[in-house]
């Protein structure tokens, strides 16, 4: 569903030298799959979302959404970052109701399309709350309300969680595997933690500062026990490779 052929991109800073992030990088991504990025800081994890969201473009080589050239940021995708960016002066109701009037819905639909992903997410009750009145989990669960409302086929999401509380984390990444599931979308997840990778993750990319160090499958069937034996061998797999690579670094 998603190609990075050959990709490469760097960028010029303001004293004109140039960071190099990606120098010809081939990454498929399979419609459907969920699929977690890994790396250490700086390596290219949010640059990766960058060009699938079409925020960003490569110097060479191509990024593909089925087949066609990303040309700028569509309906296909959906992103989430790290902090939710709601607008303050529209309460979660009218957050998730303006993303869907943006795409031309209106009238008894968009009111129901709206409640209904706020009752997906657990937020009827918060719908005419404005963000100021919310945890910081319930924004994040508003800004992903959105998102899904929006039905994109592509939910490229940086960190997601982050900045969640441990308790609502968990939670959170268990309403993900929940809505992926349903849904079915392909998901493009970047962490910094092994263990919630091991835990989500179809898939897991590990990024380095020469591109992909790791490739592999999480071959676990769900639902998976958090940090369980089956998912250690993956995560040592994982922390053993991250080991090597900041070693090289120091
Ligand atoms: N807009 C930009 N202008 C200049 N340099 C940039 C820009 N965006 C990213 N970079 C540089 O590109 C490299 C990759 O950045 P990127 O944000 O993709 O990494 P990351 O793996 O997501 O990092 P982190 O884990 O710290 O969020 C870094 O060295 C960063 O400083």
């Amino acid at each position: 569903m998603i190609r990075f052929v050959r990709v490469c991109k760097s960028y010029t800073q303001k004293d004109r030298s140039v960071v190099p992030v990606f120098a010809g990088l081939d990454l498929h991504i399979a419609a459907g799959e969920l699929v977690c990025v890994l790396g250490a800081s700086g390596c290219g994890k949010t640059t990766l979302l960058n060009l699938a969201a079409g925020f960003v473009f490569p110097a060479s080589g191509s990024v593909l959404f089925e087949g066609n050239p990303v040309q700028g940021p569509g309906p296909e995708c959906g992103v989430v970052f790290q902090d939710a960016t709601l607008f303050p002066w529209l309460t979660a109701y009218g957050n998730v109701a303006f993303a869907l009037k943006q795409r031309g819905v209106r009238g008894q639909q968009l009111k129901e399309t709206t409640s209904e992903y706020l009752a997906f997410m657990g937020l009827a009750d918060q719908a005419h709350q404005y963000p100021c009145g919310l945890s910081g989990g319930m924004r994040q669960r508003v800004a992903i309300a959105r998102v899904l409302a929006l039905a994109s086929r592509v939910l490229l999401m940086d960190e997601p969680f982050s900045a969640l509380d441990a308790h609502s984390r968990e939670r959170m990444q268990d309403e993900l595997l929940r809505v992926h599931a349903h849904a079915g979308q392909t998901i493009l997840y970047v962490t910094h933690s092994v263990a919630e990778a091991a835990y989500l993750g179809d898939r897991i990319i590990l990024l380095g500062q020469r591109g992909v160090l790791l490739d592999i499958p999480v071959t676990v069937a769900r639902p998976r026990r958090r940090s369980g034996e089956e998912l250690l061998p993956v995560e040592e797999q994982l922390r053993a490779c991250l080991r090597q690579e900041y070693t090289k670094e120091e």
